[in-house]
């Protein structure tokens, strides 16, 4: 291995919808973090690794540093994402805070109050390049930018790789100027740490996302209770967690035709994560008030990196 080898951990931050899980996604070049128009679908801590001949990157995608003094956001789930996510920039090399091409807002500002008092160096990514008419509208964002934190860098980004110049790569190689020379920690063909167990519930929660958008209350769950990996198949059994009885009907639909379209989706992506065929069993229980509980969290996954 070359000396000059760089490896090191990012953390990418921002504010919810801002587009983290999309740029993760395009740098790991396969789907591991879920995505969709609505806020705040990101609740785990999820890694993602890149590697290529130069460089290894760890990245670490968090949920939304949002406000708890607001008063709808006071709920113990919203206190454990927001744990985790300030967490998450201890003992990392660099921190990505994304802020949209539109321009900074008071939810942005909130997210660099949290960081001050990090001496790690913060890499400003301002998305959503394509959104804007022209480049030059940038130049203004930039200075103010400049006038707000001390940045190590500001790259301008597209995420969603629209246009040519989506400039991800040049992104890429200011994260690696930051890391230290090391040799890589993970083998070359690892994206992940999860186990599929978690991958596989976040897929199913894509497609309760996708399916019943803002009908859909935050207060849902998936947890995988059965998961049989065999070498031609997997039969995958998953609970979904809902709050009360109407969120219950809401989820199954009428003569259970949205339950079947989102264990049929679910599965289509199951079987190309896991690359074999997969069977896939979706049960919806009711547990009232489990949001609230912090005990219930943490026995449904949501303790990791807390
Ligand atoms: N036009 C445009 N849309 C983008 C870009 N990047 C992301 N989006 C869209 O923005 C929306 C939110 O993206 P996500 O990646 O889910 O955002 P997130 O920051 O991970 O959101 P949370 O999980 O809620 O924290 C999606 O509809 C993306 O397709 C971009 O470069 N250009």
């Amino acid at each position: 291995m070359k000396s000059e080898y760089k490896f090191g951990y990012v953390t990418i931050i921002g504010k919810p919808n801002v587009g983290k899980s999309t740029l993760m996604n395009r740098i790991i070049g396969q789907k591991i973090s879920i995505t969709s128009h609505r806020p705040q679908t990101t609740r785990h801590r999820i890694l993602g690794i890149h590697t290529d001949d130069q460089k290894q990157i760890v990245f670490v995608d968090t949920p939304g540093i949002h406000s708890v003094a607001k008063k709808s956001n006071r709920r113990t789930i919203n206190r454990v994402i927001n744990k985790t996510a300030i967490t998450s920039i201890d003992g990392v090399d660099v921190v990505c805070l994304m802020i949209p091409a539109s321009g900074w807002t008071d939810a942005d500002r909130h997210v660099l109050t949290a960081l001050k008092g990090y001496k790690t160096p913060v890499v400003l990514v301002i998305n959503k390049l394509d959104k804007l008419k022209s480049v030059n509208d940038l130049l203004p964002l930039i200075s103010q930018s400049n006038e707000l934190y001390p940045f190590a860098a500001i790259v301008p980004i597209s995420a969603l790789g629209r246009g040519s110049n989506d400039n991800v790569d040049h992104l890429l190689d200011v994260l690696t100027t930051h890391l230290p020379d090391a040799p890589p920690g993970f083998d070359e063909d690892q994206i992940t740490d999860r186990s599929y167990r978690f991958l596989v519930s976040e897929l199913v929660r894509e497609q309760l996302f996708r399916r019943l958008g803002d009908e859909l209350p935050y207060a849902t769950a998936v947890e995988v209770t059965e998961f049989q990996l065999e070498d031609k198949r997997a039969l995958i059994n998953c609970d979904i967690w809902v709050e009360k009885d109407s969120h219950k009907a809401m989820v199954i639909g009428k003569k259970g035709e949205a339950l079947k379209q989102i264990g049929t989706a679910a599965r289509l992506n199951c079987e190309r994560l896991l690359e074999r065929k997969v069977f896939l069993e979706l049960f919806v229980k009711v547990r009232s008030g489990w949001s609230d509980n912090a005990r219930d969290l943490y026995s449904l996954g949501y303790d990791e990196g807390v």
